[in-house]
């Protein structure tokens, strides 16, 4: 083991030890990917090298760790529930290091799967540190940076190999994907989306991406760059409001959710949230089930799976009703488009005059493929999955871009005058998309320096050896049968080696050229299409995921995201309100910025009335 500097030989040892120069405060500096010793700590340690407060904590006749049964080893899982139910765990940072590190040790060997060989680099440091005030990517972040692209993890009764190297990542997504799951992440998905995309087995996903796929085709995203306009006017004309008033202050990260449910509504499954001008039972029960989704990727233990969870625990209560809530406007929407069918084979459906339909959306193509023959229940849970994965994404994008640029006011002016020379007070057009580089740029900038989401979740189906990537161990990390693995794309869009002044909002870097590094290809700033993309970057840059199991709603979230933040540009301008700065709000999937308050004021536009120019827009 690292010895342990003065700071952290004080606390309580922990099998997480972030190993950071300066007694654990920042980084070391140190160059991610550097070549290290590998330190293998897989053997159990005897009893007597625990730290005094933790024997204290273990039962006098518990046996020796070699011949521990399940039942002795239960006794800490119990504690560690108690503690975290009643809530008392997240309170004690203390108390929380001092049973992770109990279970890490106990559970070692015993309940764990092979987690892979000993030459994989292990970091170190407190369980306190990674649910502490930091999101866990961040901290994440300080451990890259020290033990490199490839690293083991352990806290509690789990254990994780972190990837955030390129290579890597392009093993697990793309080349051998079929030996990868969602994990943990399908667990806790499960009880929300069923068998919809994300959580959904290998022989169900391979069934409905085939068949939801072909939903997103050409007609269709052209139909949706004219609702998303229509949806961003909304907002517009609500924000027209709002500098009518004294206090022209409003949370734009609000605003930007709003637009983007509305927009998934519609878009999705023809259903109207309305939720930029009003509250309402179901908008309230989208919200209560995307925060548990996020409440349950960050709690330590699955009591929501206890019997009866759903009785007694009053947030449980509330999810129940709340999914129940969405499951019948679902419900509904899925037999009404079931009772109004009209099939058509695949080519018809996607030469369907999509401007002018009635109901454009995709549950419609669904329910109209011919051969298409899914279940009420399964296209519910398509629908409940991609509600959740295209809202909070889309809208947290928005929210960093706008931040981003309210900082960095020469960028700012740039985009302005883009916007101004393209669309003036058209309502935009795909066309219109094509010719705004510059807020195209600016988006792909903000997925850099703030992915939706942060971290990829996977579990290995089978035993494999993962590349040892850029300064790795050439012969690569053999990993086991049943490893969990967290893909940092965080870490990734922030390595100091890939990226020039990684840390900085910089939208014109996707236009220069990256050389390669040892094994890694570079990018020679070309390929990139419309958007900067993983295969362009060699899976440095993957904001969508990449391979497969790579995101279908991409082209429609960028589209949307270019045209609602071009549309609020033209009209107003932003300035952060005196001293506030947001923070970052975070669950494993997806993490957004808790409030991004801006005050707005109309722009002087040349030749346009401000609030005539505005109403024309809406009219149009
Ligand atoms: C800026 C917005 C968005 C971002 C950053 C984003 C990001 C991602 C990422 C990274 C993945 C891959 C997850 C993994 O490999 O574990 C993914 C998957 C997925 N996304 Fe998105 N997404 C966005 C918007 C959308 C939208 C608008 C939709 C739907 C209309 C959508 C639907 C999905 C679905 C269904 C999957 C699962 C795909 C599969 O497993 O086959 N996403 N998304």
């Amino acid at each position: 083991m690292a010895p342990a500097t003065t700071t952290t030989a004080a606390r309580v040892g922990c099998a997480v030890r972030a190993r950071r120069s300066g007694a654990g405060t920042g980084c070391s500096g140190r160059q991610a990917g550097s070549p290290r010793v590998a330190r293998a700590r897989h053997a159990a340690r005897p009893l007597a090298a625990l730290p005094a407060e933790i024997a204290a904590l273990v039962p006098t006749d518990l046996p020796s760790l070699g011949q521990v049964e399940l039942g002795a080893a239960a006794l800490p899982f119990a504690g560690l529930f108690a503690l975290t139910f009643t809530g008392a765990f997240k309170k004690s940072k203390n108390l929380q290091d001092v049973f992770s590190r109990l279970i890490t040790i106990v559970s070692q060997g015993y309940f764990q799967p092979n987690t892979g060989g000993d030459s994989i680099p292990e970091a170190e440091g407190e369980m306190s540190d990674l649910v502490g005030d930091e999101p866990l990517f961040k901290a994440l972040y300080n451990m890259f940076l020290d033990s490199g692209g490839v690293f083991r993890l352990s806290f509690g009764p789990k254990c994780f190999i972190v990837v955030s190297d390129p290579l890597a990542v392009r093993h697990i997504l793309k080349d051998n994907p079929n030996n990868f799951d969602k994990g943990v992440l399908a667990e806790i998905l499960k009880p929300i989306m069923g068998k919809g995309l994300i959580p959904a087995d290998l022989e169900t996903w391979k069934v409905r991406r085939k068949a939801v796929i072909p939903g997103f085709h050409k007609a269709y995203l052209d139909c949706m760059v004219d609702l998303f306009a229509r949806c961003t006017e909304r907002t517009v004309e609500k924000m027209e409001g709002v500098c009518e008033q004294e206090n022209r202050t409003l949370d734009m990260e609000t605003e930007f959710l709003n637009v983007a449910l509305d927009i998934i509504g519609l878009g999705i499954f023809n259903y109207d949230f309305g939720s930029v001008n009003k509250e309402s039972p179901v908008i309230k029960s989208v919200y209560g089930v995307l925060k548990e989704a996020e409440h349950r990727s960050t709690t330590y233990i699955p009591y929501w799976n206890l019997p009866l969870a759903d009785v007694f625990v009053p947030r449980q209560r509330e999810f129940k009703k709340d999914i129940g809530i969405i499951n019948d406007v679902l419900d509904e929407l899925i037999l009404v488009a079931q009772q109004t069918q009209q099939e058509e084979d695949m080519e018809a459906l996607q030469n369907r005059d999509y401007k002018n339909v009635k109901d454009p959306s995709l549950l419609r193509f669904l329910v109209d493929m011919r051969g298409e023959d899914s279940t009420a229940k399964q296209l519910r849970d398509d629908l409940m999955t991609m509600l959740i994965a295209g809202h909070e994404t889309t809208g947290a994008v928005l929210t960093w871009a706008l931040h981003c640029l309210v900082q960095n006011p020469d960028e700012m002016a740039l985009v302005m005058e883009e916007i101004d020379r393209v669309l003036g007070d058209r309502r935009p057009t795909f066309e219109d998309i094509k010719e705004m580089k510059r807020v195209r740029m600016v988006i792909a900038e903000s997925l850099r320096l703030y992915p939706q989401p942060p971290i990829l979740i996977r579990r290995a189906l089978g035993d494999d050896t993962l590349p040892g990537g850029i300064g790795g161990d050439p012969d690569g990390y053999s990993i086991g049968k049943g490893t969990d693995l967290f893909i940092s794309v965080w870490n990734l869009h922030r390595s100091p080696q890939i990226w020039k002044d990684a840390d900085e909002f910089r939208p014109s870097r996707f236009d220069e050229a990256i050389d390669p590094i040892g094994p890694w290809g570079g990018y020679d700033g070309k390929n990139s299409g419309l958007y900067p993309n993983e295969s362009a970057y060699n899976f440095a840059y993957l904001p969508f995921g990449g391979g497969p199991r790579k995101c279908l709603g991409d082209q429609f979230a960028l589209m949307e995201a270019v045209i609602a933040l071009a549309m609020m540009l033209r009209r107003f301008e932003f300035s952060t309100k005196a001293g506030f700065e947001p923070g970052m709000k975070t669950g494993a999937t997806i993490h957004t910025a808790n409030g991004l308050f801006m005050d707005i004021s109309r722009r002087e536009l040349e030749g346009t009335e401000d609030v005539q120019g505005v109403k024309q827009m809406v009219a149009k």
